[in-house]
C-alpha cells in the first residue's frame, strides 16, 4: 500500500485512524502542504458530506532535536487544540508504519511539548503525556489564585462542582455516581460556556468504580461527546489521584475502549497507554 502523503496539488491523501473509538483524519504535511484551514477541517470532519472524524491530525517536521516528527490537532468544528492523547498514539502508529520511527522508543513533538513514545506491541503505545498542571491561570480558569480540589460555578442557577487541570489543553472533571446517567449533553456545553473557562474546556464525567478503575465520558471542546478522550482520561485520573480517590495506576473505561493511566506524582510525567488503529486510506477531492 502506498504511503499516504499530502502533495501541493491534486487529491489530498489521508489515513483514517482511531484510538479507542476517538477517530481521526491524518494528513502528512511534511512535503510542505499548508495546514488545513477551519473550512477544510469542518468539511473533512463532516460525517455525511465528508470523511467523518472527531479531529484532524497533521504530521509535520520535528520541532526539537531528536524527535522524529511533530503533530498538530484540529477539532471537527475547525478550532485548534494543544493536545490529543488518542491522537498521539495514532500519530505514533502512523510514524512506525511510515518508517520515520523504528520499532523501539522514539519522541514526537506536539503543540504542548515533546512526548516520549514506547511501542508496546499489538498496536498499543505508551505516551509520556507531560505534567498535569493544576495552576488555575494556566488551565486557564478565572477567579481563583491557587489550585483547589473542587471549584464551583453557578450558571443560570445550575450549580456545578468540578476539578480542573491542564494536560496542555483545558479539562474540567465532574465526579458522578453513575456515568451512564451523566447529564453529558446538557452540563457539558453549559460548563463550557462559563466565562470562568475563557478557552472553554473538555468536560469529563468520571465515576470511580474501584481504586484502580474509573468509568469516563467526555464532552469534548470543538466536537461534543466522543467515544474516548485520551487527554480527558489523563485529566480525570490526575484529578482523582490528587484527591486521593484512586491509586496512582488506573484503568479508564471509556465508551470506545480502555486506557491505562499512571502518574506517580508531581515531579514525574503522567503516562497513558492504549490502542491505535488504522481504518482506511483515501484521497480527498478538493
Ligand atoms: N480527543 C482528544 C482531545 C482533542 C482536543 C480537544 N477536543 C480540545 O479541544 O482540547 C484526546 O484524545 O485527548
Amino acid at each position: 500500500m502506498a504511503k499516504p502523503t499530502a502533495t501541493a496539488s491534486g487529491p489530498l491523501r489521508f489515513s483514517k485512524m482511531h484510538g479507542a473509538g476517538n477517530d481521526f483524519v491524518v494528513l502528512d504535511l511534511r512535503g510542505g502542504e499548508p495546514a488545513p484551514d477551519a473550512d477544510l477541517c469542518r468539511a473533512l470532519a463532516d460525517r455525511h458530506f465528508g470523511i467523518g472524524c472527531d479531529q484532524i491530525l497533521t504530521v509535520e517536521a520535528p520541532l526539537s532535536e531528536g524527535a522524529v516528527a511533530s503533530y498538530r490537532i484540529w477539532n471537527a468544528d475547525g478550532s485548534g487544540s494543544q493536545q490529543c492523547g488518542n491522537g498521539a498514539r495514532c500519530i505514533a502508529a502512523w510514524l512506525v508504519r511510515d518508517g520515520a520511527a523504528g520499532s523501539g522508543a522514539f519522541a514526537v513533538d506536539s503543540p504542548s511539548g515533546r512526548h516520549a513514545v514506547e511501542p508496546l506491541g499489538e498496536g498499543r503505545f505508551r505516551i509520556d503525556m507531560g505534567y498535569p498542571d493544576f495552576e488555575p491561570a494556566r488551565i486557564p480558569l478565572r477567579g481563583y489564585d491557587a489550585p483547589l480540589d473542587q471549584y464551583v460555578v453557578d450558571i443560570h442557577d445550575t450549580v456545578i462542582g468540578f476539578g480542573a487541570v491542564s494536560m496542555g489543553n483545558p479539562h474540567a472533571v465532574i465526579e458522578i455516581d453513575d456515568v451512564d446517567a451523566a447529564p453529558v449533553e446538557s452540563i457539558g456545553p453549559l460548563l463550557q460556556s462559563t466565562s470562568a473557562l475563557p478557552e472553554s474546556a473538555n468536560v469529563g464525567f468520571a465515576q470511580v468504580v474501584a481504586r484502580d478503575r474509573i468509568r469516563l465520558r467526555v464532552y469534548e471542546r470543538g466536537v461534543g461527546e466522543t467515544l474516548a478522550c485520551g487527554s480527558g482520561a489523563c485529566a480525570a485520573a490526575a484529578v482523582l489521584m490528587r484527591r486521593g480517590r484512586v491509586d496512582r495506576d488506573v484503568a479508564v473505561e471509556l465508551p470506545g475502549g480502555e486506557l491505562r493511566i499512571a502518574w506517580s506524582g508531581d515531579d514525574t510525567p503522567l503516562s497513558m497507554a492504549g490502542p491505535a488503529a488504522f481504518v482506511f486510506e483515501g484521497e480527498w477531492n478538493r
